[in-house]
Parts: structure tokens; C-alpha cells; sequence
């Protein structure tokens, strides 16, 4: 039943919660929005984000709705029996225990130059080849029961549909599995059945704007797609402009004409949902560092922001390394936070503060240089995500990355990306709306960036301890 509404459902999935805006499909703009937390911790049932999904989408109402549009934190394992049912809690994106699973496996195809070549990633614990590895490894009676894997946004938009549906995902998102290939547009169902030790069923890849199904009340659902790919459909940087999303994860990425494939394993070779690429570095540690720097010092995050504005550049020597809880890029899943340099002089809450913040920075500085190592400019970036409505961050970003730095206002903008593409299911085209840009905070001093980052290097590297 397809029906004559007004406005566009985009949902964001994300590792800490369920967001939905409905928007105009004419201009963009946001009409109500609503948001329901996630449960806690690196693996969880599946079942709880469709409780938030419903929870949201619920007081918002889709009465007025015609279309939706689904996109979820990447990678998550979401495996499922006969019957459809979960058979054992999703392993998300920052759970680590299967860093060895990936060792493995890079080492079974010929090393990390085959992975990058083969599907554009090198795998780390976040990419769901090396989870179907964990569990088959694991939990064999879990794995004999598998017959479906799938990735958060492709179950929420199956489950959308009400069964019996076609499962399906997109490009964005399936290239972040380590067995659909950035690199030829395809499943690798060899690499999947490597890792697996059997094959499985997958979702369709489905196309930009495609119509996937109808929920039971109408709502045309499109293909959904990968948080930071539904965060590029709304942003649509310019060539030279790289987002950079402080949420659970620091993700820096931008477009790009062509697929990556950095045999050094930082840089991941991923689609986006439009039908091009979207080489992506994404660490661990991101807004959680500055909570943690923020119940350290026993302050919210205003009183946090302001005394890491009282310090000076450096934090007078004090330096953290931000891994606290583990580091994805660069692969260090055992590696943890360390505060370096501490002295009685520079023993402050300020100087805490601030090299909380800057560390931070710096590991997203690290992504960004990597990025452009690859051949992808880097001219301008462009903040968002929880963390970036830290007025600290927003002030030191510029000075340590070394970079202008836009402060796109606060914004669901991953939900936003997904209702761009439900309004593209829904009318045949992409729409023509574009994002607010804000004022570029320029560089105030560049030797800022040497020193802060040289120091940090030093701490990474284990020259300074
Ligand atoms: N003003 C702020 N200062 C620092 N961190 C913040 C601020 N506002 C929100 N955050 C943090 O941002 C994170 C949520 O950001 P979000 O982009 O929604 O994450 P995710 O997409 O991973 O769920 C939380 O860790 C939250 O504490
Ligand atoms: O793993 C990645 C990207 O490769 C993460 O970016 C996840 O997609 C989760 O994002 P957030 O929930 O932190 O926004």
C-alpha cells in the first residue's frame, strides 16, 4: 500500500543510541525529531536497537511519513538461525576480542597488500570477516546454527519490512565486511567462507536509490547504508574537505574518485551510497576520551571545556595518549590511555584537561595525515558528532590539526544523510538540499601543530614514556 504523505523518516542507528528525524523532502528541514539510548558495551541483542528504533519512531510519528531510510553503525556481526532469530548478541564494531582473528586471516590470503587489493581494508577486530572467524572459532554449536549474517542497518530495515522480506544492504555498508569488494563492486563469497569456515547468506547490495520494501503501514524503505556514508550523503564534502565525526569513534573520511587500497591497513577502502568511494580511518577513542578526561576531573562537559581553554598549547608538557580502550588505527587493540610528562610543576587540572583534548586531537590529526598519505587532499576539515559541540575541541582543532577547521552545526547528520536517501527512493532523484556551512576557524599559530604532535609522536612511538 503505498500512500500520499508529506515528509521523510532518516534514522541513525548509532553505537550509543537510536536518533530519528522526519524532514521535508523539499528542503531538508527537520520536523520533529527523537532519540532512545542504546545499551552498554562492545556485543548487544539486536533486539534492543529495534526497541529504541520503535521506541522513537513512536514519539515521533509517521503518520505524515512517506518513506524511510536506515543507517546504523558499521560492521556490527548480526547473525541469525533458521527461524531469523539472533543467535547470539551482535559483536559491534569496537570489540577487539577478534584482533587475532584478523592476524590470522591477513596472513591466510598472503598478507595485508592482498586484503587492500582483494576488497580494499586490511581486517582489524572491527571488520566482520574477523568476527564470523571469532565465533566459528569460539563458539562452534553458535556458528553451526548461523545461516544468515548481516549488519545493524541491514536487520533494522529487514525488520522494517516485517517479515517474510529480502534482506538487503548497500554498498556503503558492505564494504566494510572484509567479503564485498570496494574494489570490483561484488561479494567475495570465497573470502567469507575463509573466514567462516562455511558460506552464509548475505543481503542483496541494493542500489542508491532503490525502493527495498514497504513497511506494514506503507512507508517505502530505502537501501539504508553505513553511519559515516549516510553522514557524507548529508554533508557531500567538497574535493580537499574531510569530515571528521567525534562520536564513540573519531571517523575522518571524505569522497573520493576512485577505490583506496592502503597496504598499510590505516586507511580503509570503503564505498559510499552514492556509487563512489569513501576512504575512512576510524579509532576507537573519540568523545569517550573527553567524558573520561571530564569524570576524572569531576566537571560536565562546559566546566571540562573551560579549564582545558585555561591551559596553554601543550599543556606545559603533559601529554596523553588517548588508546584508552584499545586503538583501532593504529591497530593496537591491547594497547591503553597513557598521561605522559607529569610533573609538580604542570600537575594541574587545567593542564589535565588539556592534554586530554589535544591527545584526542592528535589521534584524529594522525587520521588525517594518513588520509592524505593515500593521495586524499586534506584543506579543510569538518567537524561534527557529539564531541564536536566541545567548545575546547571546536577552539584547539585548527591549531593541532594544523588545518581550518568548519564547526558544522549541531546535527543529526547521519539521520539526515538516511532521509536524503528515503526522499531519493521516494522521488526517483537525489535531492538538491545542501547543508548550513559555519565560519572557518583558521590556524592562529602553526608552530602549535609541530609541537603538540611531535610530542605526541614521541609518546606513541614509545620515545618518550
Ligand atoms: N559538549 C560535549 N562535550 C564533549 N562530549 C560531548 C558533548 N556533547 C556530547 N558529547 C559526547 O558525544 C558522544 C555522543 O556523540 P554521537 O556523535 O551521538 O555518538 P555515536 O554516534 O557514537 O552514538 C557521547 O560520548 C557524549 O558524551
Ligand atoms: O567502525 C566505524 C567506522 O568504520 C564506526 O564509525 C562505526 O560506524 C560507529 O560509529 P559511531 O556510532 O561512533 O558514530
Amino acid at each position: 500500500m503505498a500512500r500520499s504523505a508529506t515528509y521523510v523518516a532518516g534514522v541513525d542507528s548509532s553505537t550509543q543510541a537510536t536518533k530519528v528525524l522526519v524532514v521535508d523532502p523539499t528542503d531538508g528541514s527537520v520536523v520533529r525529531e527523537a532519540r532512545r539510548p542504546h545499551p552498554d558495551g562492545t556485543e548487544v541483542d539486536p533486539r534492543a536497537w529495534w526497541d529504541a528504533l520503535a521506541g522513537a519512531l513512536g514519539e515521533v510519528g509517521t503518520d505524515d511519513v512517506a518513506a524511510i531510510g536506515v543507517a546504523g553503525q558499521q560492521h556490527g556481526m548480526v547473525l541469525l538461525d533458521e527461524s531469523g532469530q539472533p543467535v547470539r548478541d551482535a559483536l559491534l564494531w569496537n570489540d577487539t576480542r577478534s584482533a587475532p582473528d584478523a592476524r590470522d586471516l591477513i596472513d591466510e590470503l598472503g598478507g595485508a597488500a592482498a586484503w587492500a587489493e582483494a576488497v580494499g581494508t586490511v581486517p582489524v577486530a572491527s571488520i566482520t570477516a574477523t568476527k564470523l572467524r571469532w565465533t566459528s572459532r569460539a563458539e562452534p554449536e553458535n556458528a553451526d546454527r548461523a545461516r544468515t549474517v548481516m549488519l545493524p542497518h541491514d536487520w533494522l530495515t529487514w525488520r522494517l519490512a516485517g517479515a517474510p522480506a529480502e534482506p538487503t544492504t548497500d554498498r556503503g555498508d558492505a564494504s566494510g565486511t572484509g567479503y564485498w569488494s570496494t574494489v570490483t563492486g561484488e561479494y567475495r563469497p570465497d573470502l567469507l567462507e575463509m573466514a567462516f569456515g562455511r558460506g552464509l547468506s548475505v543481503p542483496r547490495v541494493a542500489g542508491p536509490g532503490e525502493v527495498v520494501g514497504r513497511t506494514p503501514d506503507g512507508l517505502a524503505i530505502s537501501a539504508g547504508t553505513g553511519d559515516n556514508a549516510g553522514a557524507a550523503l548529508a554533508i557531500g564534502p567538497a574535493p580537499g574537505e574531510v569530515v571528521i565525526s567525534i562520536g564513540t569513534s573519531g571517523a575522518v573520511f571524505t569522497g573520493h574518485d576512485r577505490p583506496s587500497t592502503d597496504a598499510t591497513g590505516l586507511v580503509a577502502g570503503f564505498a559510499d551510497a552514492r556509487g563512489g568511494y569513501l576512504p575512512l580511518l576510524a579509532t576507537l577513542n573519540a568523545a569517550r576520551v573527553l567524558g573520561a578526561g571530564a569524570s576524572l576531573l569531576g566537571v560536565d562537559p562546559d566546566g571540562f571545556d573551560a579549564l582545558a581553554l585555561d591551559a596553554s598549547p601543550g599543556a606545559d608538557g603533559l601529554t596523553l595518549l588517548p588508546y584508552l580502550d584499545g586503538e583501532r588505527t593504529p591497530n593496537r587493540p591491547d594497547a591503553q590511555g597513557r598521561y605522559v610528562g607529569l610533573t609538580t610543576a604542570n600537575a594541574t587540572r587545567e593542564n589535565l584537561a588539556r592534554a586530554t583534548v589535544e591527545g584526542m586531537l592528535c589521534g584524529l590529526a594522525d587520521a588525517v595525515e594518513a588520509l592524505v598519505d593515500q593521495g586524499v587532499p586534506a584543506r579543510r576539515a569538518l567537524l561534527i558528532g557529539g564531541g564536536s559541540r566541545s567548545r575546547a575541541v571546536a577552539d584547539l582543532a585548527p591549531d593541532v590539526l594544523g588545518l581550518p577547521v568548519e564547526v558544522l552545526s549541531p546535527q543529526e547528520y547521519v539521520a539526515l544523510g538516511a532521509a536524503r536517501q528515503a526522499a531519493w527512493a521516494l522521488h526517483g532523484e537525489e535531492p538538491g538540499w545542501t547543508v548550513a556551512r559555519e565560519t572557518t576557524r583558521d590556524v592562529t599559530d602553526s608552530s602549535i601543530s609541530d609541537q603538540v604532535r611531535s610530542r605526541y609522536a614521541d609518546v606513541r612511538d614509545g620515545r618518550a614514556r
